[in-house]
């Protein structure tokens, strides 16, 4: 569970709630002013009933009959995820994800902005990318104490990734997302989101695998004699 001000909500809702503001940011833009649980759920890749216990955890939103006030409901949502303030990120390990990272248009319009780019290779630093240019990891204290860093994004070989990792703790920032494929041990108070596409990939075999079992045709199930069933769905995209 998560402090939100005042109330206390599920990790998995939080998780969700990016999904939420990112649709009813999309009828804003569509010139939607109200919309119903069933649209937002639909837009936002959840089933409908999660939507509403997700909401429910904030407070008391939506007129029965009239649907969700789309502005209010999208501030309350960014205000809850902290996106009031602007996040100034840095990204540490400008090699091929790194720097695809760097060039991702979107932080701006969701809140955050990318200030700092930093790297290990003398042949990388100095480059320029996303209008930055790499600066070397040697004076990461220096470079994430005065553009103001809130948030890092771990891009560096697993091997560099847990040293690099406590520097960066001890710069203050709290908040890491990893791309590293390793476990970091980092003290409890820091929140570290770790991102793993071939993990992801592999969840998506297993479904397939299931499938396939439960349609007999022939493909060796998973794991063992009992048809395997999927981990609990939340929607379409699954948004755990
Ligand atoms: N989680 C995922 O889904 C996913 C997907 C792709 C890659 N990865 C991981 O992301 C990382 C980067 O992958 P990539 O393909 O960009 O690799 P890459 O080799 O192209 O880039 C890594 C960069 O980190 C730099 N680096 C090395 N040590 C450093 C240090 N101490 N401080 C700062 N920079 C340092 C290197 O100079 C290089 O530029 C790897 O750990 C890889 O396994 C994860």
């Amino acid at each position: 569970m998560i402090e939100i001000g005042e109330v206390t909500v599920p990790a998995a809702t939080v998780a969700r709630l990016p999904y939420y503001l990112r649709a009813l940011r999309d009828l804003t833009r569509e010139g939607v002013d109200t919309t119903s649980s069933s649209e937002l759920a639909e837009r936002s890749g959840v089933g409908s009933a999660q939507l509403r216990k997700d909401l429910s955890y904030l407070g008391s939103f939506g007129t029965r009959g009239v649907g969700y006030d789309v502005e209010s409901l999208s501030s309350y949502i960014a205000a809850a995820l902290g996106l009031g303030s602007e996040h100034r990120l840095a990204i540490v390990g400008v090699g091929n994800l790194g720097h695809a990272l760097a060039n991702y248009s979107g932080y701006a319009a969701r809140g955050f902005c990318l200030v700092a780019l930093l790297d290990a290779d003398p042949s990388v630093v100095g480059r320029e990318a996303a209008g930055l240019v790499v600066e070397h990891v040697d004076e990461l204290e220096r470079v994430l104490g005065e553009r103001d860093v809130s948030m890092v994004i771990l891009a560096t070989p697993g091997s560099a990734a847990q040293a690099v990792a406590e520097r960066v703790v001890a710069c203050g920032v709290r908040e890491i997302l990893s791309f590293s494929p390793v476990a970091l041990q980092l003290p409890d108070d820091v929140v570290v989101r770790s991102v793993d596409v071939a993990g992801e990939l592999q969840i998506l075999a297993f479904h397939a695998a299931a499938r396939n079992a439960q349609q007999g045709d022939g493909v060796a199930r998973p794991d063992g004699p009992s048809t395997p069933r999927a981990p609990a769905e939340v929607g379409k995209n699954s948004v755990t």
